[in-house]
């Protein structure tokens, strides 16, 4: 439709009016010279939930509170500092995924499931430290609720019908999954508050949140539990899927192009083999590891309409007037491929981004899988971190096949549908060890 109706295209869907930004140059008058009129978020039903009435980071309208818990997430909680405290349960976390994939060498196995698995295993332990009563309940409602929040909800297109919101199913399921994690997350952190814990050691991010909300009793906008469990919701529901997710795309395309594959693997054996395991020290040596995540964030945004925005007040854009209150949807999945920043925008070629200074922390227009501006993605870091150690590990130990005599071409790269896209079909490969 972009490339039909030209970079800035008006719907309106339902009674809501929204905008559709597809080019790099527009995308930037709206993240970075218009940053402050369209840094707000709908109020949509099931997110609304999800947030406790807006009270998180992910879905709460802009406003001192956001900018309370945005600067607590960008000074503590996913610091580089504190991205580097989790790295023995990095090491740990991915080190048992190789282990459970060598168990089944030489067999089909699911890379999907076992990989999310992992990057849940992370987040919870990077958020609860140990292990936590219900883990198994709490994470299939985590689940659910993804699944729920990423589809399409038609009393949001219609809010004047009030009567919709409460003739919907799925709000009725969202509520309960709600209320099952609402009373897990109390639990964990009832717990971490009544156990006198040697902390300095090893603080995980309920115990950080606890100490900022004994700080903040006095100030005028004290931390809550639900600030709290809100923080916590927000990390697994961005998190988790997401790493998960977008690993499962960069291995198929690691996997779809032989060349790729034979270049990843050299890099990293060159760099290990000495060592004979892969941790995170030599891991800045990995450039071309790295030019494959961008790579594969360029043409597999994870949300490929980022999160939408509200417009706060009536503006102009490249020439047009918004009205206050539109949505604004930015097509990061169509910038990214935009021919006229990318030379053979549909190919896979990591080693586009070899010699360039081109990166995703917002400041590049064309290149914006994470966002851009005051509401950029705060875990970039984060992700960073567990994606690149765990593709390291997987083409370090081992060698893969496709199951069935496949070829590579024929893979299947079918998305499914929804806010944040993924696989359709789970990832099954054969794996065969060559190093453990
Ligand atoms: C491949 C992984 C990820 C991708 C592609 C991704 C992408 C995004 C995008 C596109 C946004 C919206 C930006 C905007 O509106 O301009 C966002 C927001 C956010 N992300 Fe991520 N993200 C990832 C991983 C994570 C992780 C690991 C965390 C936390 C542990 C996280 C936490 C958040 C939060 C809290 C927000 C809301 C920011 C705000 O509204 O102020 N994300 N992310």
């Amino acid at each position: 439709m972009a490339q039909k109706y030209g970079p800035m295209m008006y719907l309106k869907l339902g009674e809501v009016p929204y905008i559709i930004v597809s080019s790099p140059e527009i995308a930037k008058e709206i993240m970075k010279t218009h940053d402050l009129s369209f840094c707000d978020r709908p109020s949509l039903m099931l997110p609304t939930i999800f947030s406790y009435n807006g009270t998180d980071i992910l879905y709460s309208r802009y406003g001192e509170p956001w900018r309370q818990l945005r600067k607590i997430c960008g000074t503590e909680l996913l610091s580089p500092k504190r991205v580097q405290s989790f790295r023995s349960i990095r090491e740990e976390e991915v080190g048992d995924l190789v282990k459970s994939i060598a168990a089944s060498e030489e067999s089909v196995v699911n890379l999907s499931h076992k990989i999310s698995d992992m990057t849940h295993a992370f987040v919870a332990r990077a958020a609860f430290g140990k292990r936590i009563k219900h883990q198994q309940a709490f994470r299939s409602a985590i689940d659910e609720i993804s699944i729920l929040l990423g589809g399409f909800c038609i009393a949001d297109l219609y809010p004047s019908i009030k009567m919709l919101q409460s003739m919907s199913m799925a709000k009725t399921k969202f509520e309960k999954l709600h209320k099952e994690v609402d009373v897990i997350m109390q639990d964990v952190v009832d717990d971490h508050r009544s156990v006198h814990r040697n902390v300095s050691k090893d603080e995980d991010i309920v115990d950080a949140l606890l100490q900022i909300q004994r700080e903040s009793e006095q100030s005028q906008h004290p931390v809550t539990d639900i600030n709290i469990k809100s923080i916590i919701l927000d990390m697994f529901s961005a998190g988790s899927e997401t790493s998960s997710g977008f690993m499962g795309w960069c291995i198929s395309e690691i996997i779809k192009n032989p060349k790729v594959m034979e270049e990843a693997q050299a890099e990293v054996r060159r760099v290990y083999d000495k060592k004979g395991y892969v941790d995170e020290t030599e891991l800045h040596q990995l450039i071309y590891l790295k030019c494959v995540i961008k790579e594969t964030l360029r043409l597999h945004p994870h949300a490929p309409l980022l999160l939408p925005r509200e417009c706060r007040e009536r503006c102009q854009i490249s020439g047009y007037d918004i009205p206050a209150k539109a949505m604004v949807l930015i097509n990061a999945w169509a910038i990214g491929r935009d021919p006229r920043y990318w030379v053979d925008a549909e190919s896979f070629k990591p080693e586009r981004f070899l010699n360039s200074t081109i990166d995703f922390k917002g400041t590049d227009f064309e290149f914006i899988p994470f966002g851009a501006g005051r509401r950029i993605c705060p875990g970039i870091g984060f992700v960073v971190a567990i994606i690149e150690l765990t593709l390291a590990q997987l083409l370090y130990h081992f060698n893969w096949k496709l199951p069935n005599d496949m070829k590579n071409e024929e893979l299947d790269m079918t998305e499914s549908p929804g806010v944040t896209v993924t696989r359709k079909h789970d990832l099954c490969l054969i794996p065969i060890i060559r190093r453990l």
